[in-house]
């Protein structure tokens, strides 16, 4: 375990981090602070919610000089809401300094933003093509930059944004210290730590597994036309504080998050098509918790911080392990308990067992609950909330009526209606959701189901189990689109 009072970091920032709630540092934090604090470049890998934030965050703020009224250390992150998202930490961080720090990301007015850009923010976190643009402008100024972070470097690299931060990295002063985050290492981003920084120090924080030990990992093996109908059933029965649902495309997205609202879930989706206000509404709300269930694509949760989030639902199996760990790692952060659960269609599992291999963590078998199963959830609800209430002893008011009932009625029977009543029945209105095509088959597919079915023989399923599975196969899967087809499948 590690103090913050032992990291070399001053009473300002000290006293802001522990009002942040921060008892110890984790390891992440541990290792890269005081490398930072020496000025040495370092390369970040560590899993998700592990505070990765403000293990760039802290060192950053401790070096601003805040009597210079310039900018100092320049942040780059994949998208809007996470540039929002570091910027509002590292305003927390150097609070105690007064270090002032402005987020800087397109779909915001310009003309604001250079308003805002003449305040001399000390640090700005942005994403690379509206820093770009300011650049360009000569809004922005690159000669006091000390200090460059790219945080979740990977996923930048997947946007298209390789050429952008090459450009932006080429412009500022070659005396300024490098910070790397990034989950994976692929070629090109390692060809940027060659190209951009001096003797990188590697921090990888050694975890047995990519995913962190507090998310209990499920998969439910459902056809897919029974996805939805399972869903709102584990929504049911699990009753999360927070949930958030991942779909493949953005069309499913807006017809999940249609579709959940029809069952009378509050429900909303993020995508990448929607204008920025949308997104940081919709983000708003369900970190409030005026909204339940988030639904989303890949892209539009990556890096989100939102504490709270008790179950995430892969209702389409992600394409490949990274986006799973990305996925997620929404919940089970800062060292809390989360549940995940993964929908995978029969001819999809050798998807699963490539994340399985990839991880290093199997998830455990869950069968899909059944109506009955879902009724029983809510009613264990309701029975919690009524205990809950009991609990609470603010009941006079509600004694006399209540005498009342039982003069006529026995008092099973009218807690039965009770119950009743507020139970909410498992909803079956119809929706309509488009079939999503299987991921492509995979070549090595055979090697797959033999490994995987080795591991079910294992785990003890009956022969008949199995018989079942194989008869769901060849009942009508369609077969993948041709666009679908040609997506190689790469790990
Ligand atoms: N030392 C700490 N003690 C307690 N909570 C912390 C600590 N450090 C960070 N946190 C909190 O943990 C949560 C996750 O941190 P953060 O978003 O930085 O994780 P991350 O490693 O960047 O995750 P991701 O890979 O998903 O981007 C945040 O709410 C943050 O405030
Ligand atoms: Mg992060």
């Amino acid at each position: 375990m590690t103090r913050f009072e032992d990291l070399g970091i001053s009473q300002a920032t000290l006293k802001a981090v522990l009002r942040m709630g921060f008892e110890e540092a984790t390891p992440i934090q541990a290792e890269t602070i005081p490398l930072s604090l020496q000025n040495k470049d370092v390369i970040g890998q560590a899993q998700t919610g592990t505070g990765k934030t403000a293990a760039f965050g802290i060192p950053l703020v401790e070096k601003i000089d805040t009597s210079l009224e310039a900018i100092q250390g320049i942040i780059i992150a994949p998208t809007r809401e996470l540039a929002i998202q570091v910027s509002e930490e590292l305003y927390k961080i150097g609070a105690g300094k007064r270090v002032r720090v402005l987020p800087i990301y397109g779909g915001q007015d310009i003309g604001r933003q250079i308003r805002s850009l003449k305040k001399s923010p000390h640090i700005i976190v942005g994403t690379p093509g509206r820093i770009l643009d300011h650049i360009k402008r000569r809004t922005i100024r690159l000669d006091q930059i000390k200090t460059v972070i790219l945080d979740e470097a990977d996923e930048m690299l997947n946007m298209g944004f390789i050429d952008d931060i090459e450009t932006i990295l080429a412009g500022i002063p070659e005396e300024r210290q490098t910070l790397l985050f990034s989950a994976t290492m692929p070629a090109p981003i390692q060809r940027i730590a060659e190209k951009f920084m001096k003797d990188p120090q590697i921090v990888r924080v050694k975890a047995k597994e990519m995913t962190v030990p507090s998310i209990e990992q499920y998969y439910l093996e459902i056809q897919e036309k029974n996805k939805f109908d399972v869903l709102t059933r584990l929504l049911d029965i699990q009753s999360p504080d927070l949930a958030i649902v991942f779909g493949r495309t953005k069309r499913r997205v807006d017809e999940l998050s249609e579709a959940l609202n029809l069952r009378g879930y509050t429900a909303e989706g993020i995508h990448g098509d929607l204008s920025q206000a949308k997104r940081l509404s919709v983000l708003r709300k369900f970190k409030e918790g005026s909204i339940d269930v988030l639904v989303a694509t890949d892209v539009a949760a990556r890096g989100l911080d939102i504490s709270g989030v008790t179950h995430v639902y892969n209702f389409d199996i992600p394409q490949d392990p990274e986006s799973y760990v990305h996925r997620i790692g929404r919940t089970g952060r800062a060292g809390k308990t989360g549940v995940a659960m993964t929908f995978v269609t029969p001819r999809e599992k050798p998807y699963l067992f490539v994340v399985e291999r990839t991880t290093k963590r199997k998830m455990e078998r869950m069968k899909p609950p059944t109506l009955d199963e879902a009724l029983e959830g809510q009613q264990r609800a309701v029975v919690d909330k009524i205990l809950q209430t009991i609990d609470s002893n603010n009941l006079q008011y509600y004694k006399a009526a209540a005498e009342e009932l039982l003069e006529t009625n026995d008092a099973t029977t009218v807690v039965a209606a009770v119950l009743k009543m507020l139970t909410k029945e498992p909803d079956t209105t119809p929706v309509k959701l488009t079939e999503e095509a299987p991921l492509p088959v995979k070549k090595e597919r055979k090697s797959f189901d033999r490994d995987r079915r080795r591991r079910d023989d294992f785990r003890g399923y009956n022969s008949g189990d199995r018989r079942k599975k194989a008869s769901m196969k060849t009942r009508g899967e369609r077969r993948p689109s041709t666009k679908q087809k040609s997506k190689s499948y790469n790990h």
